[in-house]
């Protein structure tokens, strides 16, 4: 089993995460960890924040001379805005004044609509919506996406499975249908402001992304991850919380502001007629295929060998420079909500994190599927499994 964890607040000292159950003998580095980091930090929409932060990584347990030794990974990514917030985000108690000094230190008493500063101030009895946000805030994306670089090292290494994703909606603009990135495409689509591998539609995006950005308003949109290379039986029929497209529901869902998640062609399926919904099986030069890939390459909660395709929708930035209605919890009077820096559009950002998250998920699915404890024994372990494979 592979368990991870993640800690640290969005204007803290840095951000910690540790991944454990990983085969010894992955081969990864701290290089690794740094282009999926900064693939996260780019995009069309982004907000000040990205264009002057550095993520500083550091693997500092769990990995010798470039190798995993089987023990648990552990990472911290630094913030180098830490000394600016030292004094409001000390760990330990500050003398009051010092802290009444600090004008970031000022109770945020107007919760955003659509964040989660108000269900958070109510339930954790906070009258200020700093300790809410701090660790609500798709800053800690970050831990999770260098994770999920050490998941795809270890996918490739075992399996010579690689995830790519793409941006396939922002706001109402849409890529056309059929458009599939193949495995080595994600620098080709990193290229693009947008993370979207069709160049025509991506210039409809950045010009609706700029247009709600000049209007004070925010995007959301939908990201594909792909994964190419995954064998049959990854996941289980028998169980729910065994099936793999529960597993990455709730792997995705828990990225912060996706409000939906579709397996292959999803919604669409649901409105078509079973003649045209499934994947017809043939059988050509001895192996057996499906002749498309409307299911994304999940039947029964299991991989089928096509291709896995899985979408996120993530829902507009709700910190709206054109103010939303809230009120003011200090004295209960109509206000509008804060509204400090943030993304116009976070899509082509949260298509990395998908991508981590789906990595995770696969990890821990091959790893329940071919066990091993290094990364040579996971493989044989498949290989032996593929050559045994009925009806292939
Ligand atoms: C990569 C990424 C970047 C985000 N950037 C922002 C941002 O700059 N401002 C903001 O208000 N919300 C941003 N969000 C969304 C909030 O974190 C999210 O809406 C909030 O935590 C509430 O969770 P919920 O939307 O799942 O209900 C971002 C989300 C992701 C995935
Ligand atoms: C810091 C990151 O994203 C942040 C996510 C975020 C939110 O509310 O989710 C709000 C913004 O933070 P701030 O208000 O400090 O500018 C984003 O910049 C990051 O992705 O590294």
């Amino acid at each position: 089993m592979l368990r991870w964890l993640t800690a640290g607040e969005s204007h803290g000292q840095q951000l910690t995460a540790i991944l454990e159950g990983l085969p010894a003998g992955v081969q990864v580095q701290t290089a690794d960890l740094d282009v999926d980091l900064a693939r996260r930090r780019l995009g069309h929409g982004r907000g000040a924040r990205m264009s002057f932060e550095q993520d500083t990584v550091t693997l500092t347990g769990g990995v010798r001379h470039g190798l995993t030794q089987g023990g648990p990974i552990a990472v911290q990514v630094g913030n180098t805005e830490w000394p600016k917030w030292q004094t409001v985000m000390a760990a330990d108690p500050v003398d009051p004044e010092v802290l009444a000094g600090q004008a970031r230190n000022a109770p945020l008493t107007r919760p955003r609509p659509g964040h989660a500063d108000l269900a958070g101030m109510q339930k954790y009895g906070f009258d200020d919506a700093r300790p809410v946000l701090e660790r609500a805030s798709a800053r800690e994306t970050a831990a999770r996406v260098a994770l999920g670089a050490v998941a795809k090292a270890f996918l490739r290494q075992a399996l010579g499975v690689e995830v790519v994703s793409h941006v396939v909606g922002i706001g109402p603009v849409t890529v056309p249908d059929g458009v599939l990135p193949g495995p080595q495409d994600n620098p080709r689509i990193d290229e693009d402001p947008v993370r979207c591998a069709d160049p025509a539609t991506s210039e409809v995006m950045v010009a609706e992304v700029d247009d709600a950005r000049k209007n004070g308003d925010t995007l959301g949109g939908v990201v594909e991850v792909v994964v190419h290379g995954l064998p049959p039986g990854l996941g289980s029929h028998v169980h729910w919380d065994r099936r793999l497209d529960s597993r990455l529901a709730a792997a995705l869902m828990g990225v912060q502001s996706v409000k939906a998640v579709e397996v292959g062609d999803g919604l669409e399926t649901a409105r078509r007629r079973g003649s045209v919904a499934h994947d017809e099986i043939v059988s050509t030069d001895g192996r057996l295929r499906r002749v498309t890939d409307r299911a994304g390459g999940i039947e029964g909660g299991m991989t089928n060998g096509e291709v896995l395709r899985v979408r996120a929708a993530m829902k507009p930035i709700s910190t709206v420079p054109r103010a939303l209605a809230t009120v003011d919890v200090a004295t209960g009077d109509a206000a509008v909500a804060i509204n400090q820096r943030s993304d116009a559009c976070a899509v082509p950002r949260g298509s990395v994190v998908m991508e981590a998250m789906v990595a995770l998920t696969l990890a821990d699915a091959a790893l329940e599927k071919f066990g091993g404890d290094s990364v040579a024994e996971t493989r044989r372990n498949a290989q032996a499994y593929l050559d045994a494979l009925p009806y292939r």
